[in-house]
């Protein structure tokens, strides 16, 4: 693991969208097609902005989100919704994409068809992480039901998260599918996450999600 300091976060998006893109490229010189794997939430905006536009065979990148809010994909909370606003235009509107929620259905019930789609194109050539104050990533949250075995190195592709801090249910990848990506990126911003992943670095991914899912990993951070 590295930690990256930028002196803004307009200087870590383009920094962050130029090794992603880099990552992409590398990848695509021995696979017909490769897979990224990005967040929601907050953060990763402006780097979707530069990456969007990266010189590359697109159509033949797989992208689906780390973890999505069961919501439909118009909705303002929707992970989707802010991966097809800022990710998937540009050069990139021709990369394929995996939804994790399908509406009308619970979300148990879909895991396995969900599952069929993601299996063939793991390990996932390139991961983006965000990580919450409370230093959960994806949606692997610290004390929610069922987090031991999402944890598991033998648990299965998804999992579903049901919180009583969160308003909706969610899918999301588990830590052996973050923890086996081939790249893998970490992208906080602020003082407050900077000190929550300095405590999660000595906690028990029990109690703290993000730390299962360290080995290897690029953190990038600003104020
Ligand atoms: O709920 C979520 O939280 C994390 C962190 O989000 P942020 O807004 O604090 O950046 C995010 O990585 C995850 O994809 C999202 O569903």
């Amino acid at each position: 693991m590295n930690i990256k300091e930028y002196a803004d976060r307009d200087m870590l998006a383009i920094d962050v969208a130029n090794a992603l893109a880099g990552d992409l490229e590398a990848a695509l010189l021995h696979h017909d097609t490769v897979s990224l794997a990005v967040p929601g939430g907050t953060t990763p905006g402006p780097v979707f902005d530069g990456l969007c536009a990266a010189d590359l065979e697109w159509d033949r990148v797989c992208v689906l989100p780390t973890d999505e809010r069961c919501v439909p994909g118009d909705h303002e909370r929707s992970n989707e919704r802010l991966i097809r606003d800022r990710l998937l235009t540009n050069r990139a509107s021709v990369a394929q994409y995996i939804p994790l929620f399908v509406a009308g259905h619970e979300p148990e019930a879909v895991l396995p068809e969900i599952e069929s789609l993601i299996t063939p194109i793991l390990p996932l050539s390139v991961l983006v992480l965000g990580m919450g104050e409370d230093m959960h990533t994806a949606s692997l949250f610290p004390g929610m039901e069922g987090l031991s075995a999402a944890l598991d190195s033998h648990a299965p592709t998804l999992a579903v998260a049901r919180t009583d801090v969160q308003p909706e249910a969610r899918i999301t990848l588990t830590a052996p599918v973050l923890e086996g990506a081939l790249s893998k990126h970490l992208v906080i911003f602020g003082e407050a996450k900077r000190n929550a992943f300095g405590r999660a670095t000595s906690l028990p991914p029990e109690e703290a999600p993000i730390a299962a899912v360290l080995s290897g990993m690029s953190v990038h951070w600003a104020e």
